[in-house]
């Protein structure tokens, strides 16, 4: 098994301390465009292997895809964060065009690899992938989505006083402080309904922090987050890798599905070997279809300024 990862900065070298801590494949490159910076994470993290005892061999390149031939997973970190005060859509000048590039030189490699895009604005620029790897669209999966859902158990395991292993919470829509749509009807502690437990204020409040969950972050760091990103990967690789089935929001090209067409939105899916293999209908009602077309109208917007960037 061979892993790529592009953008050696905070997200995409967490995302491969995380995959070889798992022991996910024999190989893991790490690729960036700034001299020296991949291999000198690569072999920072090599040298933790004797303490924390992977046999994943990591190595570093600058600008060398070749070096990531024949990968069977790549991750796209490429691209800057936004900073305190920003929005992940403000990005869409600089990255649109990194990611771009980035997805023509990993796949002139990699031809059959799942692709898993992270770069913000990351519905848009899963929607920039699909449209210009010209591979199926079940092998072009956005990470978002888990992300979100993770902050989402986070916040709910503060206001319940539980664990956050024993909750069930997914965050549907886009991977903006606008778009996102935490399913607070579906949450559950053990299969309880939160709802049973916690206020509506404090729901409310659960579903808006979880919203600016990444804005939050980057005030308080002056950049955006990179453990959670880099677990939330290191989960979607994990059921690549092992065929594992996980259901999970990710970002993915609808059909006609959550009845929207020709977008990249986060909806429940199956992560498989093959990348996402169905998409999970969680028959939303009449208010939470309203947010999902409304979250679905702003990333479409953000998805026409392709056309000039
Ligand atoms: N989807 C998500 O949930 C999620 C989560 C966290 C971060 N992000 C996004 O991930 C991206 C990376 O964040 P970060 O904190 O790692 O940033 P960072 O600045 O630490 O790292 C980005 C790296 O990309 C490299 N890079 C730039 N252009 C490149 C190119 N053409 N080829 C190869 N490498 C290139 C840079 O040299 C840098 O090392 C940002 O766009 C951020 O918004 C998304
Ligand atoms: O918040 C950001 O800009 C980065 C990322 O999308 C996140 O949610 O952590």
């Amino acid at each position: 098994m061979k892993i790529t990862i592009v953008g050696a900065g905070a997200v995409g070298a967490t995302c491969a301390d995380e995959i070889a801590r798992a022991a996910l494949c024999e190989e893991l490159v790490l690729l960036d465009i700034k001299e020296g910076l991949a291999e000198g994470k690569a072999l920072d993290m090599m040298q933790t292997a004797a303490l924390v005892n992977f046999d994943t061999r990591i190595t570093g390149y600058t600008n060398n895809y070749a070096a990531s031939a024949n990968s069977n997973v790549v991750v796209v970190t490429s691209g800057i964060p936004r900073k305190p005060g920003m929005t992940r859509e403000e990005l869409i000048g600089t990255n649109a065009g990194i990611v771009k590039s980035v997805i023509q030189n990993l796949l002139q490699h990699s031809p059959d690899a799942v692709v898993i895009v992270v770069s913000n604005p990351m519905d848009t620029m899963t929607y920039l992938t699909l449209q210009n790897a010209g591979i199926p669209k079940n092998r072009v999966i956005g990470m978002g989505g888990i992300l979100d859902s993770a902050r989402f158990k986070c916040y709910l395991s503060q206001a319940l006083g539980c664990s956050p292993h024993d909750l069930n919470a997914i965050v549907i829509g886009g991977h903006g402080d606008t778009t996102m749509i935490p399913l607070i009807r579906y949450a559950t502690w053990n299969s309880a309904p939160v709802s049973s437990f916690l206020s509506e204020a404090q729901c409310k409040q659960i579903v808006s922090d979880t919203m600016v969950g990444g804005a939050t972050l980057t005030k308080l760091i002056g950049t955006s987050a990179w453990y959670a990103p880099g677990a939330a990967v290191r989960v979607l690789v994990e059921s690549v890798v092992h065929d594992q089935k996980r259901l999970v929001s990710c970002c993915v090209a609808l059909d006609g599905e959550y009845g929207q067409k020709d977008i990249c939105l986060g909806v429940p899916v199956v992560i498989g070997k093959d990348g996402w293999e169905k998409i999970i209908d969680f028959q939303l009602n009449e208010q939470e279809q309203a947010q999902f077309n409304k979250s679905a109208d702003a990333v479409r917007k953000m998805n026409d300024i392709l056309k000039t960037v």
